[in-house]
């Protein structure tokens, strides 16, 4: 009989080999963050070009929100400090004051005068009632008493002072941020310069989406993915297609995404297989860390430098090639485009499944949230895709052993976080 004995049967590939070191994603998250710094330059753009992108210096208000005292109700003004003691009768006095019409006119103490909601207060008025409070006469209106000095009024600045920082830089510009800007009379601002990311799939078995497929061919589904990925966090995607698995190729592709991009992402070939040629390419170049992580699903994930350009080798796996972009790419990308590095928001809440999970690595599972608590996509598989369409976000399970009954509090993290 031969000598040649076998291995213990693992049948897992996550099974850690003995004597392998397997990084905490803490600490793989903490390396990236110490060794990246941001790589786009800087330009002035106005307002209607500035939604999402990366603000490169703080916002100063360059006036006053609101920038006058004005109303906030539809009704009419006067100054408290003339009211008598209990129901109040006011004459009013010729004319009123509207949003964008100030009424230049003084109102005398003891009137009052006809005023809509935004108009700035006139000379003469520090309080306003509601049109619902008063009976309108001729000429006049009527009262209860009771009404504080200075209500239904809007201080001048009570929102934001001429001279404040409203955004500070780093911060992405959302449409409410849009809003802020236009208010504080900014229409100019310096932003980072879009980051480039370029986007490789590699394997023999790609073809385009509606190309014909000969049998063992399967359609590239990594590169509209992370094509999408790449577009909603708000960079400019470089696309080089699918190569095959050829060394020079790739190489090739490499050249030409580092000549025009900040990043890389590539899908498939990260790990030591025949045909890994990512990873081999980057052990070449001598930048190359297969990143043995505690983590699931996404092993082999290949980090590496191509002259100088960051590389992040996705594993081929569809489901371990979107979890590996959202957790390790994308801090990583919004540290490299000027942002900071960005944590995902999670929450707890309860869980509708069970779930037990042995010590020693972290782990995602597809989820969603429904009447308030989290299911999960009925197969861990790696390359079910219609579980990451089925999803709307990310349960993390820690490090450590988990033993998970039906209503314990899970962490979800929903897709729009990252
Ligand atoms: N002996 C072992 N084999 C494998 C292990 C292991 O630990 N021991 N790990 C498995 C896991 S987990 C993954 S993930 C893959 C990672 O390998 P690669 O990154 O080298 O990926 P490939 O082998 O090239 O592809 C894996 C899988 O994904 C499909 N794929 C690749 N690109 C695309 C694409 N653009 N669109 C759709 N599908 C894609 C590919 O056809 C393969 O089925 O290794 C496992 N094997
Ligand atoms: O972890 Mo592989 O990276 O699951 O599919």
């Amino acid at each position: 009989m031969s000598p040649l004995k076998p291995p213990p049967l693992h049948d897992d590939c996550f099974a850690l080999p003995a004597g392998v070191d397997w990084t905490p994603v803490d600490d793989a998250l903490a390396l990236l963050q110490e060794r990246l710094t941001p790589v786009v330059g800087t330009e002035h753009i106005s307002l209607d070009q500035a939604l999402g992108r990366i603000l490169a210096a703080p916002v100063i208000a360059k006036r006053a929100n609101p920038p006058h005292p004005n109303t906030a109700v539809d009704g009419y003004g006067f100054a408290f400090a003339s009211l008598g003691v209990g129901d109040q009768v006011l004459p009013f006095v010729d004319g009123r004051a509207a949003a964008g019409l100030r009424f230049d006119g003084n109102v005398p103490a003891g009137h009052a005068i006809r005023i809509l909601t935004g108009a700035a207060l006139p000379d003469g008025v520090d309080t306003v009632i509601l049109q619902e409070d008063v009976t309108l006469g001729d000429g006049e209106i009527a009262f209860r008493a009771g009404i504080k000095p200075g209500a239904n009024t809007r201080k001048a600045g009570e929102d934001v002072q001429a001279g404040d920082e409203i955004l500070s830089a780093g911060r992405q510009i959302t449409p409410a941020d849009l809003a802020l800007m236009a208010s504080a009379g900014v229409a100019q601002i310096d932003v980072y310069k879009r980051l480039k990311v370029a986007v490789i799939s590699t394997g023999d078995e790609l073809v385009e989406a509606g190309a014909q497929a000969a049998p063992g061919q399967i359609y590239d589904a990594n590169r509209p993915m992370l094509t999408g990925l790449i577009q909603q966090f708000g960079y400019d995607c470089i696309d080089i297609g699918r190569i095959t698995d050829d060394r020079e190729k790739l190489r090739a592709a490499f050249d030409r995404a580092a000549s025009e991009a900040d990043v890389i992402l590539t899908s498939g070939g990260a790990s030591a297989g025949d045909e890994d040629h990512v990873s081999a390419l980057l052990n070449e170049a001598g930048a190359m860390t297969e990143w043995r992580i505690a983590f699931k699903p996404g092993r082999p994930l290949a980090l590496g430098l191509w002259y100088d350009t960051p590389v992040f080798g996705l594993p081929g796996n569809p489901v371990a090639a979107m979890v590996c972009t959202l957790i390790f790419a994308r801090p990583a990308m919004c540290l490299l485009s000027g942002q900071g590095w960005t944590e995902p928001q999670g929450f707890y809440l309860p869980a509708t499944f069970a779930k037990n999970k042995k010590p020693g690595r972290r782990e995602y599972l597809r989820a969603r949230l429904r009447d308030g608590k989290v299911e999960v996509f009925k197969s861990e598989g790696s390359g079910r895709i219609s579980g990451l369409s089925w999803a709307e976000g990310l349960v993390e399970l820690p490090d450590g052993p988990v033993n998970i009954q039906e209503n314990d509090l899970v962490r979800y993290i929903p897709f729009q976080s990252f």
